[in-house]
């Protein structure tokens, strides 16, 4: 398939899992760059349920699909539901790429996850190191659902030709995102935690681990500004990382959102919680070939979703 013909100028594109942080960005990008988009709630159509997921898929027929849906969640939700996160990963997986294949769908995009690579990967971490060594625990079902969904994307490459393609984003972050303290990750709550505590007067904020874990953060709308281009330009076996390029400490993190935050207290670490992996950082370098880079830097990002939190409130 030639650059031109992945994907038609105003495509008719299914984002599944458009009410979450990265469908929900990937939509508006998409419905921006003057493509339809098509959407189910998840009342609608249950992604697990493979034989409705291949009717509406059939019946739709759309250009292309977006894979945005998924069991998502944060160090601790991972280690305390391991059997939600492989098994629903797998049922979504299993249900869309499949169902999109027998429906005629010539283009679909896959979102992996950074944790899929060794945890003691080299670091940046570069495409190639996926399946060279043991992955971190914390998330070790879930990173195994997203290896498999890598797996089946490039099957339905080699075996069927089909123009499916993968991409891994690092830790993201932005409006829409899960506040949940119990399940969310580690940005929404570290913006959670700081308000209250300034809002409450309390002189102390307990965060998890030790605090010298190293995590890459991406707006999420510069993912969606990837997805957008790797729809358009992108046919590769090989899946694409998506990160900003820069890590910090989840220490420095603190920092900067108490900043943002205004919180002027103190920071404990509650080293009875996990750090999961050490460092994750990505090497970017094949998107950047596309000519990708990012936009929106992490304090003016936190600063946006802190604001689009708030008047939620
Ligand atoms: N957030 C992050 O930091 C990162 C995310 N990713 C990947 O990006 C993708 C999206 O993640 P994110 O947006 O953060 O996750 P969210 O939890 O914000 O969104 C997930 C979406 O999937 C939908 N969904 C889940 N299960 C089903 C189902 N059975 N049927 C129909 N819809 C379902 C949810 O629907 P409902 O609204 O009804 O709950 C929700 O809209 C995932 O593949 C994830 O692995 C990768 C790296 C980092
Ligand atoms: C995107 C990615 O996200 C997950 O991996 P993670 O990066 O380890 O997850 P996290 O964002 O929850 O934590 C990052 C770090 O931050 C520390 N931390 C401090 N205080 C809080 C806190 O209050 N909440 C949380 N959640 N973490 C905290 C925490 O202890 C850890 O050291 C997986 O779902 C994985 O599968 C995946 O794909």
């Amino acid at each position: 398939m030639t650059q031109s013909q992945l994907l038609p100028e105003q495509a008719r594109i299914f984002v599944a899992g458009h009410r979450g942080l990265v469908g929900s960005a990937v939509a508006r990008r998409l419905g921006a760059d003057g493509h339809e988009v098509l959407t189910r709630t998840r009342t609608e159509l249950d992604l697990r349920d493979a034989a409705a997921t291949a009717a509406y898929l059939r019946e739709t027929r759309p250009d292309a699909v977006v894979l945005a849906a998924a069991k998502v969640g944060g160090i601790m939700a991972n280690s305390t539901y391991p059997v939600q996160f492989l098994e629903e990963n797998l049922q979504i997986q299993l249900s869309v790429i499949a169902g999109a294949h027998a429906a005629g769908v010539e283009r679909l995009l896959f979102l992996g996850s950074s944790c899929i690579y060794p945890k003691h990967a080299p670091q940046p971490i570069h495409e190639d190191a996926l399946l060279t060594g043991p992955l971190e625990p914390t998330n070790q079902a879930y990173a195994l659902a997203k290896i498999a969904g890598i797996t089946q994307v490039r099957s339905y490459r080699s075996q069927y030709g089909a123009a499916y393609i993968s991409a891994m984003p690092t830790n993201l972050y932005g409006p829409g995102d899960n506040f949940d303290l119990e399940t969310s990750h580690v940005l929404p709550a570290l913006v959670r935690r700081f308000h209250e505590a300034k809002a409450e007067g309390r002189e102390e904020v307990e965060l998890w681990g030790s605090g010298s874990p190293r995590r890459e953060f991406l707006h999420v709308d510069d993912l969606a500004a990837a997805c957008a281009l790797l729809l358009r330009s992108y046919d590769g076996a090989e899946p694409v990382n998506v990160g900003c390029g820069e890590d910090l400490t989840i220490r420095e993190l603190a920092e900067t959102v108490r900043d943002v935050v205004g919180y002027e207290g103190r920071i404990a670490w509650d080293t009875s919680k996990p750090d999961g992996t050490p460092r994750k950082l990505l090497d970017i370098s094949r998107l950047a070939s596309l000519g990708w880079k990012p936009r929106i830097g992490l304090r003016e990002g936190i600063a946006g979703t802190y604001e689009a939190w708030r008047a939620t409130l």
